[in-house]
């Protein structure tokens, strides 16, 4: 089957520290919702903007919940990168993902270095996770080829025919993108939607309705996703996910943490109440 992925949202207290309780609060429900694997540290678990140790406590309370897990190692310091792939070596997950090294202009063959040393000190899969439009780096399947040990991906990336590529290394591969998560069910091993943190039912019935071949109801719920998932930009749609949660999953997952700003009280009701006209909307 198909699989669903969620980048999990960090949720932080008023003062900035991850709350665990909340974390396992949230995995829990997740995978009672029909979520297959939790992905942490990553874009809208704002994996770049974590501490090492920060990224270790995600790891630590979500295990605690589960094993199916992609834990993302990236940084733009090789020590931590490597530590964090040790810490990962001595627990039971599935992967060890990371993108590539961002900011700075590098040659191919840095990047190419950069997957072969994680590669080298991993005990577990090595997955890549491609980003260009937040990187400024695309790590196609040629140069996934050349890396050599990449055992699977997450494209984020709106040229699915690029995503498709992958499978020419016959790795696991996935879409990042909410908009194409009708696309990875059918033809991908799956979808990593950041949207599946405050509804993944819709995406449990997404797959539903393509493994039953009843397409026209799925291109309906998708385009329901999209309407919802793009309401949520003007906001900031990492900061809108922690209010969506509380409303449409029914428990706290505290605040964002700036530079992801929480909301403004009218903007967090302007923005329920267009998310809720949509949800009751049927397909
Ligand atoms: O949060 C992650 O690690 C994901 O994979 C989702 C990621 O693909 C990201 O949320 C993409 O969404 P946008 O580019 O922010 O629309």
């Amino acid at each position: 089957m198909t699989e669903i992925i969620v980048p999990i949202l960090t949720p932080f207290n008023e003062k900035g520290e991850i709350d665990g309780e909340k974390v396992k609060t949230h995995v829990q429900n997740l995978l009672r919702k029909g979520v297959d694997i939790i992905f942490v540290n990553g874009t809208t678990g704002v994996g770049p903007a974590l501490s090492k140790d920060e990224k270790r406590k995600m790891l630590d309370y979500v295990l605690d919940v589960t094993n199916k897990v992609i834990f993302q190692v990236g940084s733009l310091n090789m020590k931590e990168v490597l530590e964090l792939v040790n810490y990962a070596n001595e627990r039971d997950i599935i992967a060890v993902a990371s993108y590539p090294p961002y900011y700075f202009s590098i040659p191919k063959d840095f990047v190419v270095k950069y997957f072969k040393e994680i590669c080298e000190a991993s005990k577990h899969p090595v997955y890549l996770y491609n980003y260009p439009g937040a990187t400024g780096k695309d790590v196609d399947v040629n140069l996934a080829k050349e890396i050599g040990c990449i055992k699977g991906v997450k494209d984020t990336n709106p040229d699915f025919a690029h995503t498709i590529r992958y499978k020419e290394l016959g790795i696991k591969t996935y879409n990042g993108l909410e908009n194409l998560a009708i696309a990875s069910l059918s033809i991908l091993d799956g979808t990593v939607v950041g949207a599946g943190n405050y509804m993944p039912e819709l995406f449990s019935q997404l797959r539903e309705y393509i493994k039953a071949g009843d397409m026209r109801k799925a291109l309906d719920l998708q385009l329901k996703i999209n309407e919802i998932d793009g309401t949520t930009i003007p906001y900031g749609k990492i900061s809108s996910m922690y209010y969506l949660v509380k409303e449409l999953q029914g428990y706290d997952v505290g605040v964002p943490r700036p530079p992801m700003y929480p909301l403004e009280e009218d903007k967090v009701k302007e923005l329920i109440e267009k998310v809720r006209k949509i949800w009751n909307k049927s397909e």
